[in-house]
């Protein structure tokens, strides 16, 4: 049986009426790198703060790593490491000094503590930053640096909250690796809307809106569940639109888009589409630079999952 890191079971966060969460019935595997994606308002930051046990639900109930959470009693902030969607740091501590106060506060012992900050630094790239104070430091470093103090404790599953979100395209890359990095060493249940970065490291994706959940699967089965297909052309101007006076009456075709050398068809049956055009394109000699499927990216799909509420 699947072992999970985290599940919750109708979990509802009421704030005067609005239902922020609403009847939220996660599953999250151990080991997994979970992408918790909504658009702004859907009811990230709100469970993410239940999680790991800072807000009362109104209703429902949590496990996590099998244990149920019990609101104000809970044990549970030993197992696990959370970053705030705005981390406060001291900035006249140095990197190295940070991690040892937060060590501090679970109570390590100072030679294992040591070692694990040294450690750390290094997991995160700051080991050349130790000594800096963390006041220098860009967004990057500090995220990276949050992510280093979520692992303080040596927990089974992390929680992030946007940790790319406010960072340049060099700063995500960075934490992002790190956080791929620390697949199968901890389960990483991460919030974010920039679906990329999901693409590349989620196992699993869970999409909200509203508190509720629109769609939760793995990465791959949330693409083939998408049924369309478009079809890229490529070639000169006037060759793309002679190809399109031939083909634009044709019933496979549900639209098309012109952009000057670029043509791109969204089609109903992609094998008749794709017989079809070949013929057309072989009897008519037209020279095409190239024909492509287009597959549906994560944000397609998440686009359409958000709009049809
Ligand atoms: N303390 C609070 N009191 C009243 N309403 C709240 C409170 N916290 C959040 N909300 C409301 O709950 C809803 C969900 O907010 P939440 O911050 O969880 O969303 P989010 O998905 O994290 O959004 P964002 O990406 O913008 O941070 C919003 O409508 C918000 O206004």
């Amino acid at each position: 049986m699947m072992t999970l890191a985290v599940m919750t079971n109708d979990l509802v966060k009421d704030f005067n009426g609005i239902k922020a969460v609403n009847q939220l019935n996660l599953r999250v595997p151990e080991g997994a790198i979970y992408g918790f994606l909504g658009p702004n308002g859907s009811g990230k930051t709100t469970t993410l703060k239940m999680l790991t046990g800072m807000t009362q639900p109104t209703s429902g109930t949590i496990e996590v790593l099998g244990e149920p959470m019990l609101f104000g009693k809970q044990k549970i902030q030993d197992n696990i490491g959370f970053l705030p969607d705005v981390p406060g740091f001291y900035d006249w501590m140095t990197a190295h000094k940070f991690l040892m106060f937060c060590g501090e506060l679970f109570h390590i012992p100072t030679p294992i503590l040591k070692d694990r900050v040294k450690s750390l630094l290094k997991t995160v790239g700051l080991s050349k930053s130790a000594k800096k104070k963390i006041g220098t430091f860009s967004r990057g470093m500090k995220q990276r640096l949050g992510i280093a103090q979520t692992l303080i404790n040596e927990p089974k599953v992390i929680f992030l909250d946007e940790p790319v979100s406010a960072l340049d395209p060099q700063g995500r890359k960075e934490v992002i690796d790190i956080i791929q990095n620390l697949k199968g060493k901890v389960t990483v249940f991460f919030s974010t809307h920039i679906l990329s970065d999901v693409e590349r490291i989620c196992d699993r994706v869970v999409i909200i809106n509203e508190g509720m959940i629109l769609l939760e699967d793995t990465i791959e089965n949330i693409k083939a569940m998408s049924d369309t297909r478009d079809i890229e052309i490529e070639s000169d101007n006037a060759t793309i639109q002679a190809l399109n006076e031939m083909i634009k009456e044709e019933r496979f075709i549900t639209n098309i888009d012109l952009n000057h050398q670029i043509m791109t068809l969204t089609v109903d049956d992609l094998d008749v589409a794709r017989l079809h055009l070949n013929k057309v394109i072989h009897e008519n000699k037209i020279m095409i630079k190239k024909m492509m499927i287009k597959e549906p990216t994560l944000e397609d799909i998440y686009m359409k999952v958000v709009k049809q509420i």
